[in-house]
């Protein structure tokens, strides 16, 4: 169907919005961020004009770096053909992952790695919006071989081989139409961060937790690390609002030192958190695990800033990750994300995404929609994080029903961004930068 669409161009757009005016987003960590996108455009000789779009996601200033690292890596991809990437999904990853000079920069890390992200999910998009599907069905429908073959096994087999990989798949493969249906039925759970931002008021904080009740989430997750008392203070005030209906989660955004988190956890506990998120420096796998130790039976979620498939292995390795954090632009694209979705479902460990940001809840739907299907096969203990922030500027924005993702329907990766939206949030130059060019620098 999608034999030789060429790839002939490659737009990137540095895309900003001023959340930091608002707080929106605001943690112990990152007090002011502006929520950004490198956005990539693939233009091809579609006939019917079919692009792919994607996007890593930053939090302003350094944005550029990404857009540039894009430039870096579009030889890669321009004036290939998608057929090319498609026959062989998992020779593709590795090409552009491979690049015998870029490499140097990463490997597989930093401002490379989410450039990668942003190219790989873009020709995800192009892939499922010629394929005419949604992305979580276009993977939906791929046999455990052809899905297997999406997949860089470098640097992992001693946590899984292809080979059993391949018999986890099979094992779901007769019932997958069960839980399809299912999720059109019932969607995919989430839980909702938008109460609990640090920069938030009590005011604001209460009346954003009764809207949560009412809209029917189940769980909710607050900021925590700038001062304990501070914490214990707003976690009195959440429990409050929510009472023992709903789940807490916290988050301290790599405030603290190991033995800080296992002192402040001890603390905290006795607002009964499911998780902490991030207590600690993401690097720090040996120091996640003595945490998780100490806090036990509250988790330790991790992942927002997990590098690559590497440093997931080891923390599932090593006790390290009670709730595993998939980010659909950290690491390389949906193709790396298959490969940790396979181990977290291995090692049985739930796999909670990060979202929220800007496109981040577009994305990750899809990823757990396809766990779902054929990776885990379940929804126990299983949220995907939720975000009320700039859904409008997105074609085919999220849709959450009684506190639950539903699935897309739209063909492609859910992230291509409205042309007005792009254009007015460019930065610098765009119009709703103009307009507060004082507050820019
Ligand atoms: C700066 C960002 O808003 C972070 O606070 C956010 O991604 C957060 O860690 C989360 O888990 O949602
Ligand atoms: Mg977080």
């Amino acid at each position: 169907m999608h034999d030789n669409i060429l790839i002939t161009d490659i737009v990137v757009k540095d895309v900003r919005f001023p959340t930091s005016k608002s707080l929106d987003g605001s943690d112990a960590m990152n007090p002011d961020p502006d929520y950004s996108a490198a956005y990539v455009i693939l233009k091809t000789d579609h006939p019917k004009g079919l692009e792919g779009h994607g996007l890593t996601f930053t939090i302003g200033r350094g944005n550029e770096l990404c857009v540039a690292a894009i430039h870096s890596l579009e030889h890669l991809i321009k004036g290939k053909t998608l057929e090319s990437f498609t026959k062989d999904m998992g020779s593709f990853w590795k090409m552009i992952t491979g690049d015998s000079q870029l490499r140097w920069l990463g490997p597989e890390k930093g401002v490379i790695h989410l450039a990668t992200a942003a190219l790989v999910n873009a020709v995800w998009d192009l892939y499922a919006k010629v394929e005419e599907k949604p992305l979580w069905k276009l993977l939906a429908d791929m046999s455990p071989e052809e899905l297997i073959s999406c997949i860089d096994f470098t640097y992992i087999t001693d946590a899984i081989t292809p080979q059993e990989a391949l018999e986890l798949l099979k094992a779901n493969e007769s019932t997958k139409q069960e839980r399809i249906d299912n999720l059109l039925k019932e969607g995919y759970p989430a839980y909702t961060t938008s109460a609990g931002w640090l920069g938030y008021s009590d005011t604001k904080m209460r009346k954003l937790c009764r809207e949560a009740k009412e809209l029917g989430f189940k769980h909710m997750k607050i900021k925590v690390g700038s001062d304990l008392q501070d914490d214990i203070r707003r976690a009195t005030i959440i429990r409050e609002e929510i009472g023992d209906d709903l789940h807490l989660m916290m988050d301290a955004n790599q405030k603290w030192d190991v033995d800080e988190a296992i002192a402040n956890m001890a603390e905290l506990g006795q607002f009964k958190p499911l998780w902490i998120e991030e207590p600690t420096s993401p690097d720090d796998i040996l120091g996640h695990a003595k945490i998780a130790k100490a806090v036990s039976p509250i988790k330790v979620a991790t992942g927002e800033h997990c590098q690559n498939r590497v440093i997931f292995k080891q923390l599932m390795q090593a006790d390290a990750m009670g709730i595993c954090q998939i980010d659909s632009c950290r690491v390389g694209g949906v193709n790396e994300i298959l490969a940790i979705l396979l181990m977290a479902a291995k090692f049985k460990i739930p796999v909670c995404p990060h979202a929220g940001g800007v496109g981040l809840c577009e994305y990750v739907q899809h990823l757990s929609m396809i766990d779902y299907i054929a990776i885990s096969a379940d929804k126990e203990d299983r949220i995907i994080e939720y975000v009320d922030h700039l859904h409008e500027h997105f074609l085919d924005p999220v849709k959450i029903q009684n506190g639950a993702y539903m699935p897309p329907k739209m063909a492609g990766y859910s992230i291509t961004m409205k042309e007005e939206s792009i254009d007015d949030y460019s930065f610098p130059e765009g119009k709703m930068w103009k307009e507060q060019e004082t507050t820019i620098n």
